[in-house]
């Protein structure tokens, strides 16, 4: 750990150097120039970029800045060519999850989400089987998203919120001197990751940082993403020499902690006594075997991200009861416990009278927020005994949060480094290119799911997926 922090700020170090040698000219330059020369001393202080466990693939490249610490893995001709570059072109490409805009979206958008093995982990010799069960359990589950979609007006406002993020966001770098463009990637709806990725080679970006918009990492969101992301970069000669900054998490930072226990504060205030409001987190689960089995952080980051909340509010004098739960469980596997159900119904039993929930793993309004929390669990917990229910807002564009996130790009611009692996693009392209491989998978594959589907267990299995 400590022998990959010393390597991770030697390669800091001479990124750094790197970069100055490599801003000339423009303003935008030279105030980038200033801004690095800040954020090389407030860099340190954060630890957003640290390696994390590399089991998994995503990881991998997650840990490409502090994992080849110490060793630049800039190639000779791609240090020349930066050289030449008269003006640095800044981009953040913000990771996001997506969401379908209209009912007509929502199988073909939950078909792109049961496709991604990062969310329906099936054993290597099952793969060939992901696309055609994705199918299945999108049509099965359609109606229900439906019904959900339909009672918040008809489509996910995620598209909109995020934009709106990346304008906040533009704003708060330019407020700070950072001239940079700031490209939206969804993983399952529009604009979809390769559209962005489309774009930064377009407007010939020459350092990018990717920062998700998910706190706390997870293999099934951040993780899933930066897999795509790794399979485009190292597939592409520009972009495999593209200097990038990949901001894993960032649920410690100071300003995302304020301002979340600012909400806390000022929505607690809606209750006649306040004191005496449970603080019920309620964060979006995952398959307890991601975290048991793969080594996912998302359980530990969120239960670290929960304590440092509190921290912030027992400073503050607020010393209200708390819990935190997780909810919007799919599927027949066993998730994160305790469920957010379940305590609902268990703290109506126990006599809460008051509770306020907190939405934490994800920063927009979208159908769990509007949906889950402010309908079906806000009627199950009045059902169960609770009498005053209030729920924080997602921080979407507030201030304080959207300034935080600039900070944090700031920091991260002089750890960018290509991931250059020119090595394995040969592997991968021809995969993609086995295409009669692929066909006779799908086929022999879709007659093997058939009948496996057509069994008791397995019928069991999906009516989960369903309700
Ligand atoms: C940190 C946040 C999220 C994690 C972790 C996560 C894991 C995860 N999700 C599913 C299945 C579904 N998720 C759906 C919607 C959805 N998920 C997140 C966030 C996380 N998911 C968000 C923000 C949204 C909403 C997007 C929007 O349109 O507003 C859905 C579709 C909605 C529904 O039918 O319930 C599904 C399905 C799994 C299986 C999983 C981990 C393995
Ligand atoms: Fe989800």
């Amino acid at each position: 750990m400590m022998e990959a922090a010393a390597s991770f700020r030697m390669n800091f170090n001479q990124n750094s150097a790197l970069f100055r040698s490599q801003t000339k000219l423009t303003s935008t330059v030279s105030n980038t120039s200033k801004v690095l020369a800040h954020s090389n001393s407030i860099n340190k202080k954060n630890s957003f970029v640290r390696g994390l466990s590399l089991s998994h693939p995503a990881q991998e490249f997650v840990g490409t800045t502090c994992r080849s610490a110490g060793v630049s893995t800039y190639p000779s001709d791609a240090i020349e060519s930066y050289t030449e570059i008269k003006e640095e072109k800044i981009g953040v490409m913000l990771l996001n999850l997506g969401g379908p805009e209209t009912l007509n979206d929502v199988q073909p958008f939950l078909f792109n989400l049961f496709a991604d093995p990062d969310i329906i982990r099936l054993p290597r010799l099952f793969r060939f089987l992901q696309r055609p069960l994705a199918q299945l359990i999108s049509v099965l589950r359609a109606p229900k998203s439906k019904e959900g979609y339909a009672a918040i007006g008809g489509g996910s406002p995620l598209r909109k919120i995020t934009d709106e993020q990346a304008n906040a966001l533009k704003s708060a770098l330019e407020a700070k001197d950072v001239s940079a463009n700031v490209y939206v990637a969804m993983r399952y709806w529009y604009p979809f990751t390769e559209e962005a990725v489309h774009q930064i080679k377009r407007d010939r970006i020459t350092r990018l940082v990717v920062l998700p918009l998910y706190p706390q990492y997870s293999i099934s969101t951040t993780g899933s993403s930066l897999r795509v992301l790794r399979d485009m970069f190292r597939a592409d000669t520009y972009l495999s020499r593209l200097p990038v900054a990949i901001i894993q998490s960032w649920y410690q930072r100071e300003g995302y902690i304020k301002s979340m226990a600012d909400l806390i504060e000022k929505q607690l205030q809606i209750f006649l006594n306040p004191k005496e409001a449970m603080i019920f987190f309620s964060a979006h689960g995952v398959p307890v075997s991601y975290v048991e089995d793969a080594g996912d952080p998302y359980k530990d980051q969120m239960e670290e991200c929960i304590f440092l909340i509190m921290q912030e509010l027992k400073s503050r004098g607020i010393n209200n009861d708390h819990t935190l739960a997780f909810q919007s469980r799919v599927g027949p596997v066993e998730w994160l416990k305790p469920y957010t159900d379940e305590v609902l119904v268990e703290l109506g039993r126990q006599g809460v009278k008051s509770l306020l929930a907190v939405p934490v793993s994800f920063v927009s309004e979208h159908i769990e927020t509007l949906e889950e929390i402010d309908m079906e669990y806000k009627e199950l917990a009045l059902e169960s005994g609770i009498v005053n229910w209030g729920r924080v807002p997602a921080l979407n564009c507030t201030s304080s949060f959207i300034t935080d996130l600039a900070d944090a790009v700031i920091e991260a611009l002089p750890s960018a480094m290509s991931i250059s692996t020119s090595n394995n693009t040969n592997t991968i392209i021809k995969e993609e290119n086995d295409l009669a491989g692929y066909f006779v998978k799908m086929f022999f594959g879709s007659i093997l799911a058939f009948i496996l589907l057509l069994s008791p267990k397995v019928i069991l299995a999906f009516r989960n997926y369903i309700i």
